[in-house]
């Protein structure tokens, strides 16, 4: 291995701020192009997503998944007789899946590849000039080339009476549980509140309850999402209270006892119009907080936006610099893991031919130009039943004045769902531009459909014709098929018209 960490030295080609793995990505990426990289992470590198977030969250709700499966299989029903997951089983390998919490493969990783890894925390006190801090040393480093900022977001606590001091459940702490509490209330109805809704119920939270102003569940999807997904929750036994805000959170006896157990005795939580919800613990899932404070953006006069974010343009360089480069949450255009890896290659393309004098190419499909965010990105909510789903929704790109068409219809009487469960609930729609007669937007809710959403994502970025979509035959018998009936139902609508 040649990675070092030398305290004496003070210069590199690139520095990365954020080690999750957009900060990873681009670390490799710029190594790669011949480039000395040091890559300043304050935790642990691989971020909020390997330890606290995706990784973690989906080793809980992936057995949860297969449990819900099998008792709607004939066969596999006897065999799991009622019972729920066996949750210290499913909590000991979340924490194998996390590797304990221990970041050593991570910075073997990067030392592999000649990144130097300083750990502190990063911030910008000058043009191409970073402050590390650790333990109260500090050293100031500096890029000959460039710096990147990826040093993510953190959990939003809402301005609710009594919530900051009753010390409630936060991200970290739902997919870090080591106890399940008997009684839960969530605060929220997004991303985060309906997948932890899943594992919670799956892993043996007996009474729980979503609570949340909003009109319905993943409000930022097509309406028939929150509907069905709603349905399923009920179905399973959660309660889901939407149109109802929350006044106030009350705990008379806080105790924490760390990350992942529950802070103190019981929470009264007043909702609506006066009434209470007595739990265990309560989560706060309303969103996150970008965290743009205390990186130094005012010591190069950059601005953030009213939200707290740092706007990029294409080239995910910040205006009117060409060395500063804000990757994933930071720069507010999806949150989301993969999203951020792909501005990782596009402004890891972008360094590298910066700093080899080559100028960026402007043709369509150019390496250097996020093209991704603009068609809508992908995303699979991993709730059950899954919500898999890429580009614009119908009421989306009615907004931005696109002639849309759409079809729409339910998994019923397709062969492969019914191969699949017992009782398949899903839905899906296509959403059309009429004038170029291509999909501008995909969505799928079932069980299984996060495996759909590739195809949806590149007839969607593809701007594959209608027509051309209807030669790409999907296997018999799989709920792929989805697509013949989606497309045979606009074949006959146009038919008739
Ligand atoms: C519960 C949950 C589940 C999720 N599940 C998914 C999922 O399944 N799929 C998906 O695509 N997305 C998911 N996300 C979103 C995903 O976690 C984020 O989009 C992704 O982690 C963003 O990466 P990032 O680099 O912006 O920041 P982060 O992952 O937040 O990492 C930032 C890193 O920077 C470090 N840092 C911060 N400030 C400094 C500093 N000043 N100096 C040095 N280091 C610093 C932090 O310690 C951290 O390691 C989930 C989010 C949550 C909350
Ligand atoms: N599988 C995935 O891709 C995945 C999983 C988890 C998180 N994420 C990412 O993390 C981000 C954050 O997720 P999130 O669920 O925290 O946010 P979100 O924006 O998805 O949902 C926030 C929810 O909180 C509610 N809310 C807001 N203020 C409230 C208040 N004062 N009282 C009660 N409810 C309130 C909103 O109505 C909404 O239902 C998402 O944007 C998503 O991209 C992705």
């Amino acid at each position: 291995m040649n990675g070092s960490i030398n305290p004496a030295r003070s210069e590199w080609d690139v520095i990365v701020v954020g080690g999750a793995p957009p900060g990873e990505t681009i670390s490799l990426y710029s190594s790669f192009a011949g480039l000395s990289v040091a890559l300043v992470e304050q935790d642990r590198v691989g971020g909020e997503c390997l330890f606290w977030a995706c990784m973690p969250s989906k080793a809980m709700l992936l057995p949860v998944h297969a449990r819900n499966l099998a008792v709607d299989l004939p066969g596999m029903r006897q065999l799991v007789n009622g019972r729920r997951v066996d949750a210290d089983a499913v909590l000991a390998r979340r924490d194998e899946i996390t590797y304990n919490h221990d970041d050593k493969q991570s910075v073997d990783l990067m030392l592999s590849h000649d990144v130097d890894v300083l750990r502190g925390r990063g911030r910008l006190v000058g043009p191409k000039t970073v402050e590390v801090s650790d333990d109260g040393r500090t050293r100031e480093i500096t890029a000959t080339q460039a710096v990147v900022l990826s040093p993510g977001t953190d959990g939003a606590l809402p301005p609710i009476t009594g919530l900051a001091d009753a010390r409630p459940w936060r991200s970290r702490d739902v997919t870090n549980m080591h106890e399940v509490p008997r009684r839960m209330v969530v605060i929220g109805g997004g991303v985060v509140a309906c997948e932890a809704a899943t594992w919670l119920r799956g892993l043996g939270v007996e009474e729980l309850t979503l609570v949340f102003p909003g009109e319905r569940l993943l409000e930022m999807k097509e309406p028939f999402v929150g509907e069905l997904v709603r349905q399923a929750f009920e179905a399973d036994g959660i309660t889901v209270r939407t149109g109802t805000p929350v006044h106030e959170v009350l705990r008379e006896k806080v105790d924490d006892r760390g990350i992942g157990r529950t802070h103190g005795d019981e929470v009264t939580v007043t909702v609506g119009d006066g009434e209470r919800l007595v739990a265990d613990e309560v989560l706060v899932a309303t969103g996150r907080v970008p965290n743009s404070r205390d990186i130094g953006l005012e010591a190069v006069g950059v601005p953030t936006t009213d939200r707290g974010f740092v706007e990029v343009d294409d080239h995910l360089t910040v205006p009117g610099t060409d060395w500063l480069y804000v990757l994933g949450d930071l720069n507010g255009r999806a949150l989301l893991t993969h999203m951020g890896k792909y501005h990782a290659r596009i402004a890891g393309e972008v360094i590298a031919a910066r700093a080899a004098g080559k100028p960026l190419d402007e043709r369509p499909f150019n390496p250097y130009t996020d093209q991704a965010d603009k068609d809508g990105a992908p995303q699979v909510v991993f709730c059950d039943p899954e919500v898999a789903s890429v580009g614009l929704t119908e009421a989306e790109a009615l907004d931005r004045e696109i002639p849309v068409e759409v079809v729409e219809r339910d998994f019923a009487g397709i062969d492969g769902a019914r191969l699949a469960r017992e009782h398949y609930v899903g839905r899906a729609k296509l959403v059309i531009d009429n004038s170029t007669d291509t999909l501008v937007g995909v969505t799928f809710v079932g069980s299984g459909v996060s495996e759909l959403l590739h195809a949806a994502t590149v007839a969607v970025v593809g701007k594959v014709p209608v027509s051309v979509l209807r030669h790409a035959v999907a296997s018999f018998p799989t709920i792929s098929e989805i697509w013949l009936y989606l497309l045979e139902e606009l074949r006959q609508r146009r038919a008739a018209a």
